[in-house]
């Protein structure tokens, strides 16, 4: 609960974050770095504050009367959402802004709209309530609503899940087995890991259920070629890395510098050694023409909308436009037209996205089929099932915060045939 004399601290930071350039996690570091006063404890409840805001910034703002004030966004923060009494209030306050906290309890907000009350922007309420219909459309709103817990892998490399939890329950009270992932717990969020030595040692990582299953659907064996086609910093390169005990080959490929350092930095104390991280320009780099049809797996994590991670970066809701989603697809479909050049006889072209919209998943594949005979898609369904993975989600991989309660992913395994 907020510590009311953090509520100018989180005002000063809304006022940083709400313009959307730049990730929100990043000028949060920056503000405490930049505030050396702030205890661990008041960094937590003012991340859980400023977290809590930007998911339900719609609905604040309207009751607001869309007035970018920003502490009166955390008033109003603490009042309708947290529930936080007026008189608790009241010392921190102005006389003008307990009058107007005090006239918030009379807004109905009963007749907002769907968008307004669920803080969704309305291209994206349009598309939910098209493909999903309006019932789901609200629950998925809502579950977006949901603060996510920690997810974490233990790399198996190093130690069991079992050996894991055994170590862990000395110090966190609150560890789930996780209902899917055979590599996964679940514990409290704003557990803080980055001092903790299993992970200093890379015995852990943090990754979403959502990304461990995928690293089952891609179904790496010992021995084989895989290419991460957009491997970022490498959370499901890792994951594949470990699934196949550290045999064959991984190249893990990104255009961002950065992310491959990233990626180098986990690969060191992940105990690896049969992964490869290189950059490349763009989708079409030279470097990857010598390895065409080299690969038993290709996976192709392409960049997306990212609408099945609300939860846990809720600033993507306010950052993306139909128009950004419509250059997303092109940029979708030249990747996995790339990257199946990659793919071996036989071999696996495994397309992925953090989102839950239509237009980049099964319309994304559905149009790569179709220009591309050589390739048929196989059931993900039979695919868990051999890996031991207790989960059904039909042809397709297609999770949802709503019903797995995992960040909501896609994924298609599409089989070379000729
Ligand atoms: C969804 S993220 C990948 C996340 C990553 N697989 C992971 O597990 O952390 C998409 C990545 O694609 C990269 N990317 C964007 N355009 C690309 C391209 N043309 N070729 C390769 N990678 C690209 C981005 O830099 C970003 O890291």
């Amino acid at each position: 609960m907020l510590n009311l004399n953090l509520i100018q601290h989180c005002a000063n930071i809304l006022g940083e974050i709400l313009d959307f350039h730049g990730p929100a996690d990043m000028k949060l570091s920056n503000y405490y770095r930049d505030h050396g006063e702030l205890g661990q404890k008041d960094r937590g409840e003012i991340a859980e504050c400023i977290y809590g805001i930007i998911r339900r910034l719609r609905f604040l703002k309207k009751l607001n009367e869309d007035d970018l004030n920003y502490k009166k966004l955390v008033i109003a923060w603490l009042i309708k959402i947290e529930g936080r009494s007026i008189r608790d209030l009241e010392h921190g306050l102005s006389k003008e802004e307990i009058e107007w906290a005090k006239s918030l309890k009379s807004r109905d907000t009963e007749k907002y709209t769907w968008p307004e009350k669920l803080s969704l922007p309305d291209w994206l309420w349009g598309l939910l309530v098209e493909q999903y219909g309006i019932e789901e459309a609200v629950l998925l709103g809502r579950s977006f609503l949901e603060p996510a817990k920690l997810d974490i892998r233990v790399n198996t490399i190093k130690m069991t899940r079992d050996e894991l939890i055994k170590l862990l329950t000395k110090e966190v009270t609150d560890i789930e087995v996780m209902k899917y992932s055979p590599t996964g717990i679940r514990i409290p969020r704003g557990t803080s890991l980055s001092r903790n030595p299993l992970f200093i040692e890379g015995k852990i990582e943090v990754q979403d259920e959502s990304s461990q299953i995928l690293s089952f659907v891609i179904d790496a064996k010992r021995g084989m070629m895989v290419a991460d086609f957009c491997a970022g910093a490498g959370g499901k390169s890792l994951a594949v890395g470990a699934i196949m005990k550290n045999t064959g080959r991984i190249y893990a490929y990104d255009i961002s510098e950065k992310r491959i350092i990233n990626l180098g930095k986990r690969l060191k104390k992940s105990g690896l050694s049969n992964l490869f991280a290189q950059k490349i320009k763009n989708e079409k780099d030279a470097k990857l023409k010598k390895l065409n049809g080299k690969f038993d797996r290709v996976l192709a994590d392409v960049p997306c909308s990212g609408t099945g991670t609300f939860r846990r970066n809720p600033d993507l809701k306010w950052k993306n436009s139909m128009q950004d989603l419509d250059e997303l697809n092109v940029k979708q479909l030249a990747i996995l037209e790339e990257a199946k050049k990659l793919v071996k006889k036989e071999g696996r072209l495994i397309y992925s996205t953090c989102s839950l919209l239509k237009r980049e998943n099964e319309s994304i594949v559905e149009s790569f089929l179709k220009n591309n005979k050589n390739f048929r898609s196989i059931s993900v369904d039979e695919i868990l099932i051999k890996n031991q993975v207790p989960l059904s989600t039909g042809n397709f991989l297609k999770l949802t915060p709503l019903h797995q309660k995992t960040d909501g992913f896609f994924a298609a395994v599409l089989q070379r045939i000729d």
